[in-house]
């Protein structure tokens, strides 16, 4: 790993190098041009076992469900309830979002991730914060680091927020960015739309009041996140993302059509083949611990390859953050949704989130861990 010191404005020739401001920067363009990759980049054998079969997931179509079609509603959430009893991810097609708006997204990703160094890190991530360019989180962890490149960015639907994205590409990169500012802002107002309509099918599903997780929601703040995955010299040693839940409620992915998705399901990775003009839906921990545990949070992964770049847009929707998630009750019956003793204690998305991004690496029990951390942190409190 060479850490020599440079200086960011200088351009560096794009190795892993400490920044004149002290964090610890990355850009991949010089780092693909060497035989291997550096030792931080190597992820544990356990963690890379290759995916041979492709996952049994199905392709909702949501047409009848937006045209106020019962049975084809009712045929959705039973599709749905299916895939999200067992692994947490589905994808849908028909979706309302415009082919050209999720275009311009994905054009402006590679717009963005093609400039030079020096343009982007005037983006870069804040410590402790969430927004900004970010190359390989090199700036957070020392090791498994992934081979990526993200940009991230927040949008709420309230009064006064039509330009909150707009303004966030303007104030960080310059006037010249309005309009890759306004197709984001565009783009998550049409995420923001899809995801309630889905919050609206996974209430039927569960046998929940169907306004139930839409009125949670309606004032939903969301994380937008810009992937891009460089190709590897050495794909089989790294990931493009390590394997895990999404801390967040629900995710709405639009991949490219590279593939390199994989979902842990019956004991072993598999991949998630790209279908055109479809959008994955996975399932996060937020909702997980909503349908107490009935629905799962989706164990994913993405690889890299060694000839072509891959994008993937994510959507992340998070409640308000001081909302209390708990399992609402079905409307027949005094149970929470998902029967049963409460899996997870009452928690807030404030809490959570701080706990992903300050005392625990996101991964595979990332749920579980603030689980039992929130109860020893409540009962020392207590004492
Ligand atoms: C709240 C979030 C933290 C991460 C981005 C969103 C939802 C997914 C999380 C993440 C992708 C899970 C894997 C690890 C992580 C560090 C990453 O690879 O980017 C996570 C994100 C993050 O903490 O920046
Ligand atoms: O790029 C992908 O396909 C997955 C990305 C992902 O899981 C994430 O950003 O949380
Ligand atoms: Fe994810």
């Amino acid at each position: 790993m060479d850490l020599s010191p440079t200086s960011v404005l200088l351009c560096p020739p794009l190795d892993i190098s400490h920044s004149s401001a002290g964090g610890v920067i990355f850009d991949s363009s010089s780092l693909r041009q060497q035989t291997t990759i550096p030792k931080a980049f190597i992820w544990p054998s356990s963690d890379r076992p290759a995916a041979t079969e492709e996952l049994d997931a199905p392709v909702v179509d949501l047409g009848g469900f937006f045209h106020g079609d019962e049975e084809s509603t009712m045929r959705a959430a039973k599709l749905v309830a299916n895939a999200c009893e067992r692994h947490g991810f589905f994808q849908v097609v028909n979706h309302g979002v415009s082919e050209l708006l999720a275009r311009d997204a994905l054009d402006f990703t590679d717009e963005f991730f093609r400039l030079p160094l020096c343009d982007k890190l005037r983006a870069r991530r804040k410590p402790g914060g969430v927004w900004g360019y970010s190359g390989a989180h090199a700036d957070r962890f020392s090791s498994k680091l992934p081979w990526k490149e993200t940009l991230s960015f927040g949008y709420r639907e309230a009064a006064g927020s039509e330009r909150v994205v707009i303004d966030y590409f303007v104030s960080v990169l310059g006037e010249e960015f309005e309009r890759m500012g306004l197709a984001y802002q565009m783009y998550c107002e049409a995420m923001t739309g899809l995801s309630l309509a889905i919050m609206e099918l996974l209430a039927i599903s569960l046998g929940a009041d169907r306004m139930t997780y839409r009125e949670f929601f309606d004032d939903s703040r969301s994380i937008m996140r810009c992937n891009y995955y460089p190709p590897c010299q050495e794909p089989e040693m790294t990931l493009g993302t390590g394997p895990h839940c999404d801390p967040t409620a629900l995710t709405i992915l639009q991949q490219d059509h590279v593939g390199g998705l994989e979902v842990f399901s019956g004991r072993a990775w598999r991949y998630v083949r790209p279908v055109h003009n479809a959008l994955v839906v996975n399932i996060g921990d937020t909702f997980m611990a909503l349908s107490n545990g009935r629905y799962k949070s989706c164990l994913h992964r993405a690889v890299v390859n060694r000839h072509r770049e891959r994008r993937s847009l994510a959507f992340f929707v998070c409640p308000r953050e001081d909302k209390v998630i708990r399992p609402p009750p079905p409307p027949s019956s005094s149970e929470d949704v998902g029967g049963g003793p409460r899996l997870y204690p009452d928690f807030t998305w404030a809490q959570f989130m701080d706990f992903t991004q300050r005392h625990y690496r996101a991964d595979m029990r990332t749920l579980r861990s603030f689980a039992k951390w929130l109860e020893s942190s409540s009962s020392a409190t207590a004492t």
